[in-house]
């Protein structure tokens, strides 16, 4: 943890040292982020010992400091905000529970490349080309939006909070197969919905976005999007008109589609599908299932 003045050193230990507090009064005790138990106060001392790692929770509220630039109520507020969010939209069960339209899980992948550069080892993919047009996967906008935030989630789970180097994700738009641009008002809710979901509650978790086989007669549509994008994530985006050209970016991919060094595996074959939830999510899932009985 690097700080950079003395003063945000300051306000992060204010906020660690109020956690407890801020979760018992302001969250109702809901205490769980990415997976990861946050309330070192808990009433419940065993819930402490066995789920509690005081490296990743640090790490975890180092990087919501970050996120908001060490100002104390801004960091307080935006935690609150998340807790709240991930209590009521439990994005724990859409990760790992709840099953999703199967074309929408064919085209949200997931993929780890453990030794490629730093933050670029955890990517997720999202081939929207393959779904242009069908206005049948956004109608339903909740659950594309829980599909979406599902896939999140499973990238977040092969994240390493405490290093450095694989803090970070980086994600993929596909777009191979968009021809004409027409975007129906359900498909605009939900792209509208996701990012704003992402930009809210999800800060401090991307480190580039590539956007590729974007026609250059569609490049005005990522002019038009990126208006709903704060200027932090906009800075983060690549636009790539050939897809082939990932490879230089992300040299783990595929060669196939995407001019990566991988010859033998397609980006499916490389795909992890569904890690294994932390240990505090599967206590959390066997408590929901005994408060439902
Ligand atoms: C085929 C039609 C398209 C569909 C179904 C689609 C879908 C989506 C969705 C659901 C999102 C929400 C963010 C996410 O899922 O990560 C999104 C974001 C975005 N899309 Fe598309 N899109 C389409 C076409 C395009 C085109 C042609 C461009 C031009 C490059 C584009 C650029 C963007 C940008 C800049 C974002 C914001 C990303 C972010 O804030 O993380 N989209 N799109």
């Amino acid at each position: 943890m690097k700080f950079q003045t003395d003063e945000q050193e300051k306000v992060y230990e204010k906020v660690y040292k109020e956690l407890p507090a801020i979760i018992e009064k302001k969250c109702s005790g809901y205490d769980e982020l990415y997976g990861y138990k946050l309330n070192y106060g808990d009433k419940d001392k065993e819930l402490v010992t066995k789920y509690f790692d005081e490296s990743i929770a640090r790490a975890l509220i180092f990087k919501l400091c970050k996120a908001y630039d060490f100002k104390y109520d801004d960091v307080k507020t935006h935690i609150i905000d998340i807790l709240n969010w991930r209590k009521k939209f439990n994005p724990l069960d859409a990760a790992f529970k709840e099953k999703h339209n199967e074309t929408l899980q064919t085209i949200g992948l997931v993929t780890h490349y453990p030794t490629a550069k730093p933050n670029k080892q955890v990517i997720t993919w999202n081939l929207y080309g393959a779904i242009s047009g069908k206005k049948e996967y956004f109608k339903d906008v909740d659950a594309f939006v829980r599909y979406r935030v599902g896939l999140m989630e499973r990238g977040l789970r092969l994240l390493d909070f405490e290093n450095d180097d694989n803090s970070y994700m980086a994600q993929v738009h596909d777009y191979k197969g968009v021809s004409m641009f027409k975007m129906d008002s359900d498909t605009k809710k939900c792209t509208r919905q996701v990012i704003a979901i992402f930009q809210e509650f999800y800060p401090e978790l991307l480190s580039s976005k590539y956007f590729i086989n974007v026609p250059s007669i569609l490049v005005w549509v990522f002019d038009v999007i990126k208006t709903f994008v704060d200027s932090n994530t906009k800075k983060k985006f690549v636009l790539l008109g050939d897809g082939k050209k990932l490879g230089s970016h992300l040299p783990e991919c595929p060669s196939k589609d995407y001019g990566g060094e991988d010859t033998k595996n397609t980006l499916q074959q490389q795909s992890v599908g569904t890690p294994r939830p932390t240990e505090y999510t599967l206590y959390l899932f066997e408590k929901e299932n005994n408060d439902i009985e």
